[in-house]
């Protein structure tokens, strides 16, 4: 597995107010929105692409354009859903499918209750989104579910991790050079009830505003 820790002064300055917590909602989508466009950059740096010639008003020319079929986005929901639109607005053409995990906070294992994706994703290049890796457990289940079914090239999009969730995931992914991790911030360490120190709480109820569902 490859990490990458986005280190930028705009990230740590809207990461911060994310934290905060008297951050509403609404701010508070809208800056993980934001955020999101900020680590899409670095996250869609190996997305594929295909040589394409345009003709520009001088010339013709070799460029670029997005290989088809196109990546596959997939939301973890709840949380995940409020970085979609920031990662779709730059992958336009991109396919979006839902995994619904619900973490049991009694014993910390993710459950599956949705699943939208295709069965077959083989060779399909594949951006999991989820603003929260705490204990790691979501992130696995999500990374082993689109590899089992033949994705080939899996990046997944945090906004903060704990140390412990990032080497649950490494210890699970190993040296796959085809899965990375790309995270705004890694904090300090997981509380005993399984939650990101200094973190910013439950991210689906930030951005949702709805507690215990
Ligand atoms: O690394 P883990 O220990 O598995 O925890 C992280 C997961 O917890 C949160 O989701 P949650 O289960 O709270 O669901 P929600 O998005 O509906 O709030 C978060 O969005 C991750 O999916
Ligand atoms: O700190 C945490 C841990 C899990 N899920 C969250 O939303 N926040
Ligand atoms: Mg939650």
């Amino acid at each position: 597995m490859r990490l990458h820790v986005a280190d930028h002064p705009l990230i740590r300055h809207k990461v911060t107010v994310l934290r905060d917590k008297n951050t509403k909602s609404p701010t508070f989508r809208l800056l993980v929105d934001e955020l999101v466009t900020l680590l899409a950059y670095e996250a869609t740096r190996d997305v594929r692409v295909v040589e394409r010639e345009v003709e520009t008003p001088l010339t013709t020319t070799t460029g670029t354009a997005i290989a088809d079929p196109p990546p596959i986005i997939v939301p973890i929901l709840r949380a995940g859903l409020g970085m979609l639109d920031g990662m779709t607005r730059l992958l336009p053409s991109a396919e979006v499918g839902f995994l619904g995990l619900k973490r049991d906070e009694e014993t910390l294992e993710a459950i599956t209750y949705a699943n939208r994706l295709p069965d077959d994703l083989t060779g399909r290049q594949v951006f999991l989104i989820d603003p929260m890796l705490a204990t790691g457990g979501s992130l696995v289940m999500a990374i082993e579910y689109v590899l089992e079914r033949g994705a080939t090239d899996v990046t997944c999009v945090c906004l903060l991790a704990a140390p412990e969730g990032i080497a649950h995931v490494q210890e699970k992914v190993g040296d796959r050079a085809d899965v990375s991790v790309v995270v705004a911030q890694v904090d300090e360490k997981l509380n005993e009830v399984g939650y990101i120190v200094p973190g910013l709480g439950d991210a689906g109820d930030r951005l949702y505003g709805i507690v215990d569902v």
